[in-house]
């Protein structure tokens, strides 16, 4: 098993977070571990979010730290060097793909279109972020390409949350999804990391099929 395998199967739902404030990180990651998400995609939209994946790697030892919208080689390079594990991109390009193969940390790179998820199959990357899901078709599209695909699995993610998680979770391509509806940015702001931990309860106690 690959560690992008085991990864996308610790837990059905991974949080994607939006860290503004470095001081969030700890408190952040230990209150998702705590309500059973203990995989977590810090996203590098902000300054801070590479001393934040710095900081969870250090002193949250039971998180599975990892990366988010990884657009170049150096964001791999980068990602490694602050302790994460695995990195996650919303597509993927020639570049990524060959700075991917053999790199320290696991890519999960995205798709959204059968050509795009047999392209990188060929690659050899056989699990893959569905990005944006419902914007793409959703769980309707899933299905479709589990027909002609099914030795791709996703992690589907972009436009999930509690309402529509389950179905995608039934959906027997895809191995977990992903969202940033358990971290949202008020809750973050407000430190009320008892709600975030109350959302990740929720989030871990979905059922799947895969
Ligand atoms: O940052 C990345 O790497 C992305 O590809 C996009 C994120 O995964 C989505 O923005 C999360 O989607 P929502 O749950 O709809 O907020």
């Amino acid at each position: 098993m690959t560690l992008i395998e085991k990864v996308l199967h610790l837990a059905p739902v991974i949080p994607v977070v939006v860290i503004e404030d470095p001081a969030h990180a700890v408190p952040l990651a230990r209150a998702l571990v705590a309500g059973g998400l203990p995989v977590i995609e810090v996203t590098l939209r902000t300054g801070a979010a590479l001393e934040a994946v710095r900081r969870i790697a250090d002193e949250v030892p039971d998180a599975v730290i990892g990366t988010g919208t990884v657009r170049r080689p150096a964001d791999l390079d980068a990602s490694a060097e602050a302790g994460a594990r695995f990195a996650v991109s919303p597509g993927y390009s020639p570049d990524l793909v060959a700075a991917a193969r053999g790199h320290a940390v696991g890519w999960l790179p995205g798709a959204a279109t059968a050509s795009e998820a047999m392209t990188l199959a060929e690659q050899g990357f056989a699990f893959q972020k569905f990005f944006p899901a419902e914007a793409a078709g959703g769980v309707a599209l899933l299905r479709s390409l589990h027909g002609p695909l099914p030795e791709i699995r996703f992690c589907a993610t972009g436009g999930i949350g509690l309402h529509n998680a389950a179905d995608y979770l039934a959906t027997p391509n895809v191995a977990c999804v992903g969202g940033s509806w358990i971290t949202p940015a008020k809750l973050l702001q407000a430190g009320d990391w008892a709600a975030v931990e109350t959302l990740a309860r929720q989030a871990a106690g979905l059922p799947r099929a895969d």
